[in-house]
């Protein structure tokens, strides 16, 4: 971004574009990035949706090809000033290998980080996640932490593992000499859990509900919290950080930031249900319905049948030992280093997100109707 032409015009890719998160970024960018020329959209699976993009000012250019394959990454990294990779494997229900988890998540970074050398992009802006810190294996709870807060991260999940692994990789890259001679600058962002327009998660707990008969029956004590983020406020902070990357290069780069907004500190399940009582569920019970050790065993029998079903079926519910420590060990983060690094504010309310949240809930649910 050396001379003003080039500075007006810029060339942004976006892997993972197609996804949940990706999605939100690649609208927020078209949206909030003036000086966007072209938008390289790279995802396994690209949906349709993409088409109504290519209308506008920016050039879209949509690509389909897997991180895992080196040269296909770097053909779609020449020429572009910023990646901000966010294609990720995200399981932790046990439909992937863990073999299969670590090169999309690990392999697919390498590969991501070495096409910004080879090709001489300059920026990557990398979406981590809170997993990277925890919660951890011993179930200790992180309350109201910051990027400071001294923590035992210890993982046994592949998911965690590689993401963990994967930051790694991305924070120690910075610096290095890309070509043309100038170095690489890299971040990462660690969301909590992500809600809002698209959140398969919370599509698929709504309808567990409706099967049983418009309830959802409390397994998590209320007083444990679980932190999450509007997803338009992800999406924007990744616009910021990419935008704010080569002026602040010295203070930003290595440097990693969870993402924060004003949604309310919650359980998991009360934090579901701002979204699915509006939509005629109910969460019954004050305390959880059955003992944290019946629930464990239940969670060990998934795992059991998934284990053995897997010749014949994939069964992959959303209670397993994992998915139920992670619900029910307190996360949740109080900082404000976006905002001293790089002035990052909340673009949404929190009454926003959640009116935005509880419209595309209801509308997703009057078309399945
Ligand atoms: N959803 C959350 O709560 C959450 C929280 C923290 C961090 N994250 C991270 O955010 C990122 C996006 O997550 P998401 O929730 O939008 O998931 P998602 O599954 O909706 O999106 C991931 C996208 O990556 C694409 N992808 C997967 N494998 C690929 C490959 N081999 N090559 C190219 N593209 C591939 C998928 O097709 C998908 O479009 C991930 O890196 C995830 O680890 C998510
Ligand atoms: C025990 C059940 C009773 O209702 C509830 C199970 C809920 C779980 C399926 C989810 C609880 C916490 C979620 C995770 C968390 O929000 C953070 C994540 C980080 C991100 O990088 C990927 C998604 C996830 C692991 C998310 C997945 C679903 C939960 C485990």
């Amino acid at each position: 971004m050396a001379d003003s032409v080039q500075a007006q015009k810029l060339v942004y890719l976006v892997t993972g574009g197609c996804g949940f998160l990706g999605e939100h970024v690649v609208r927020m960018l078209l949206q909030r990035e003036p000086r966007l020329h072209e938008l390289r959209i790279f995802d396994l699976h690209l949906g349709s949706w993409l088409e109504e993009l290519k209308t506008g000012t920016v050039q879209v250019t949509a690509i389909q090809g897997d991180v895992t394959q080196a040269h296909e990454v770097a053909a779609a990294t020449a020429g572009a000033h910023v990646v901000i990779h966010t294609a990720g494997l995200v399981d932790v229900f046990g439909r992937a290998s863990p073999k299969t988890i670590h090169e999309v998540n690990v392999q697919g970074t390498q590969n991501v980080i070495e096409a910004c050398v080879q090709t001489g992009t300059r920026f990557l802006v990398y979406t981590s996640s809170m997993e990277v810190v925890g919660p951890n294996i011993k179930g200790h709870p992180f309350y109201r932490g910051n990027e400071d807060t001294p923590y035992e991260a210890v993982h046994r999940h592949p998911y965690p593992c590689s993401k963990a692994l994967a930051e790694q990789l991305v924070l120690e890259a910075n610096g290095r000499e890309v070509r043309g001679g100038l170095p690489l600058v890299t971040c990462a962002l660690r969301p909590t859990g992500i809600y809002g327009e698209g959140h398969q998660i919370m599509r698929d707990i709504y309808h567990q509900g409706l099967r049983l008969g418009g309830r959802l029956f409390r397994a998590i004590p209320a007083s444990v919290e679980h932190g999450r983020v509007y997803v338009g406020n992800v999406a924007w902070m990744h616009v910021l950080v990419a935008r704010e990357l080569e002026q602040r290069a010295a203070l930003m780069g290595g440097q990693v930031y969870f993402c924060y907004d004003k949604s309310p500190y919650k359980s998991y399940e009360d934090f579901n249900m701002e979204f699915l009582r509006p939509c005629g569920l109910r969460l019954v019970g004050t305390r959880p319905l059955l003992p944290y050790w019946l629930l464990m065993l239940l969670a060990v029998l998934n795992a059991l049948l998934q284990w053995l079903l897997r010749p014949l079926l994939l069964y992959a519910p959303l209670l397993n030992p994992y998915t139920l420590a992670v619900a029910n060990t307190t996360f949740t983060v109080s900082t404000n280093k976006a905002q001293r690094h790089f002035g990052y504010e909340p673009l949404f309310s929190w009454e926003e997100s959640r009116t935005r949240t509880i419209r595309w809930m209801q509308a997703k649910d009057s078309s399945a109707q």
